[in-house]
């Protein structure tokens, strides 16, 4: 039984951590941290936890206590997992960031993004980027994980087989990306009001998102080649889910295209290519562990159109975190992830 620690315990993807990790045959919490609910019961502010973790309570974050455990989970706000993953890491603990602390290779690109100094360039290296689809050997043998973002998996996971195929023209790449709320996390904002996110759509960040940078760097190394990319994301009146759009010219008219998907991710047990002239809908995916895509020609242009849907709290962050522990530890990469959606 894997000992875990979840720091960041009272957030959206700490708790969804936290719902998922219950259904797990080998893994067991003995620390959760929160400095807000410090002392108080994981069962009490969570009910829908109570069958689950009846003696578990939130503590300050305890450096010993969580270098007791197999694996660290990070589900904090960037630059934790900075000051806190070298000590555990030295321990001898497995660390599994789901913050971007890690996420991006270049130091300096990270500090123009993130707007601070990068904490812990020197572990920036060994990180490998838990993208199982792509990075699957890299991580059975890593000591810290760091788990792509909500975007960024679910854009990189379509557009992965046109560009490793090398036949998208990659001169321009537009992601059209629309989030739940949730993805802003659970700290009060005016913008996640329900007044304010309600019956209203709006893009943001259109001139540049911390996002783009990742994005980049793994489509990128999918093509071998630079690549130019649009990425304007959304806030939409829903509570879990993200919708890519993402559009791209293809040289060889020849190819067929849902043969070329099918084949990629044949063997993925979380990517579900759906069958010619579908569009996947967010709630198909809701609370499950799953990438739903479709693949368009419209007009039977040279424009692809490529549908991608996740939960941003699954797919995009706990679900595929828990995925990248069950590689790091050797066990079923399936385990405990094979909740299905909830429709409607
Ligand atoms: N929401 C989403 O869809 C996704 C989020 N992510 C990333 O995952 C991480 C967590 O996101 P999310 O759960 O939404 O965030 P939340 O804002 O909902 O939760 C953050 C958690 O971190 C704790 N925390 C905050 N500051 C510190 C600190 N300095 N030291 C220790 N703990 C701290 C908070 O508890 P307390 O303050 O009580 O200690 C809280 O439990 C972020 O980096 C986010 O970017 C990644 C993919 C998707
Ligand atoms: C809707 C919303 O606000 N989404 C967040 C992205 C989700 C997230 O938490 O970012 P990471 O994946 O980098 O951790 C945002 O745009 O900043």
């Amino acid at each position: 039984m894997l000992k875990i620690g979840i720091i960041g315990g009272t957030g959206y993807t700490g708790v969804e951590l936290l719902r998922l990790l219950a259904a797990h045959p080998e893994a067991e919490v003995v620390a959760i941290t929160s400095r807000s609910e410090e002392g108080i019961h994981v069962a009490d502010m969570y009910p829908n936890l109570r069958d689950h973790y009846s003696n578990l309570t939130f503590t300050a974050p305890d450096t010993q206590k969580l270098a007791a455990c197999d694996v660290v989970f990070f589900a904090t706000p960037h630059g934790v997992a900075h000051s806190l993953a070298g000590e555990l890491l030295e321990a001898g603990t497995k660390v599994i960031d789901l913050s971007a602390d890690f996420r991006i290779k270049d130091i300096a690109e990270w500090e123009k993004w993130y707007g601070q100094p990068h904490g812990a360039p020197t572990l920036v290296k060994e990180a490998v980027y838990g993208l199982p689809e792509v990075n699957r050997e890299q991580i059975k043998t890593a000591r810290l994980i760091a788990v792509p973002g909500c975007y960024p998996t679910a854009t990189q996971l379509g557009f992965l087989p046109l560009l490793e195929e090398g036949i998208a023209d990659t001169s321009q790449l537009i992601a059209d990306c629309k989030s739940g709320v949730s993805g802003a996390g659970r700290s009060a904002k005016i913008g996640s009001l329900f007044c304010e996110s309600t019956e209203n759509m709006m893009a943001y960040s259109v001139s540049g998102h911390r996002h783009l940078p990742e994005i980049k760097q793994g489509l990128e190394l999918a093509a071998q080649q630079p690549i130019n990319l649009t990425f304007v994301p959304h806030l939409t009146p829903m509570i879990r889910g993200i919708h890519a759009t993402l559009y791209v010219k293809v040289k060889d008219h020849f190819t067929d295209l849902q043969k070329l998907f099918e084949q990629r991710f044949a063997n993925e047990p979380f990517v579900d290519v759906l069958p010619a002239g579908s569009h996947p809908q967010t709630r198909s995916v809701k609370g499950a562990n799953m990438c739903r895509i479709a693949v368009h020609r419209p007009q039977n242009s040279d424009l692809v159109v490529i549908l991608s849907v996740i939960d941003n709290l699954v797919k995009g962050a706990s679900g595929q975190a828990i995925q990248n522990m069950n590689i790091l530890f050797g066990l079923d990469e399936t385990l405990g992830l094979t909740h299905t959606a909830l429709m409607p």
